[in-house]
């Protein structure tokens, strides 16, 4: 029997005008690898933003690990591992010292080697981190958000800046976490990525998912050939509902 990681009813997030989460019903269970696409600005790092309790809701609400993150932050990040979209390191400080400093936090005793090696960054350990290319900062804060062995990893973006030995690893350790039986929920724009690891994936539009499933059911549902790649799903589904959204405005005229 599976359960609800997350859950958000009616999730909504205005920034004065904007609309940036509207009305979103989004449920991901513990068994699973959730992709969240969506075009820019879209929406996907404020509802990443509202799981976490970063920022508040407008309007709806929401569920991480069966808990409301507005009362129980502390409770949730102790189960949780996040790889924000922008995340602090501090220039003279080592890996081993950011991976000290998550493991306190969170009273885990995970062995920053075996962490380090896991995103090959085993040799530079003892190394300021203000000598770390893009990329070696992306695998340590990736490094960071596994400490504890979380039950959901929720990682904004996970392949920015990596070269494709760094996609490679990120996607074996997606693999990875979800055997050993975290859920994993990531917002991703590279796409050729998502088929090769995710279970299911929803397609974020103006702050509501305008298509949820497979990729195969996507790939059923959209105007595509039967052999079409996620980025040819991903540029008919996401036009369409542009074309949707004209419609509707011209029919308000
Ligand atoms: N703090 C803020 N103040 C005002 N508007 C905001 C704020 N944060 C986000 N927005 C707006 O909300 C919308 C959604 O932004 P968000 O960053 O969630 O999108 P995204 O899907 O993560 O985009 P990207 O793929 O470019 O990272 C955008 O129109 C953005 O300009």
């Amino acid at each position: 029997m599976t359960e609800a990681v997350i859950e958000t009813d009616g999730l909504t997030k205005q920034y004065g005008s904007t609309v940036a989460v509207d009305d979103l019903d989004l449920t991901v269970t513990d068994d699973e690898i959730y992709g969240f696409l969506g075009p820019n600005g879209a929406g996907k790092s404020t509802t990443i933003g509202l799981l976490m309790d970063y920022v508040r809701p407008t309007a709806g609400t929401v569920r991480v690990l069966g808990a409301d993150p507005q009362a129980d932050v502390v409770e949730i990040h102790d189960r949780l591992g996040i790889l924000p979209d922008r995340y602090s390191l501090y220039d003279g400080h080592t890996a081993r010292q950011h991976l000290a400093l998550v493991s306190n936090t969170k009273r885990a005793s995970d062995s920053p080697e075996q962490l380090l090696d896991r995103v090959g960054l085993g040799d530079v350990i003892d190394q300021d981190i203000a000598t770390y290319s893009q990329g070696m900062e992306q695998r340590l804060a990736l490094a960071m958000a596994l400490v504890g062995d979380p039950d959901l990893l929720i990682l904004d973006e996970p392949f920015t800046g990596l070269d494709p030995h760094g996609v490679r690893t990120v996607r074996e350790i997606v693999h990875e976490e979800n055997e050993r039986g975290a859920a994993v929920f990531f917002s991703s724009h590279v796409l050729g990525q998502v088929e090769l690891v995710c279970d299911r994936v929803g397609i974020l539009h103006r702050g509501q998912i305008v298509a949820e499933g497979t990729v195969d059911d996507l790939r059923t549902s959209a105007d595509v050939d039967a052999d079409a790649s996620v980025e040819e799903i991903f540029v008919s589904i996401t036009d369409e509902a542009v074309t949707a959204d004209d419609r509707a405005v011209e029919g308000e005229r």
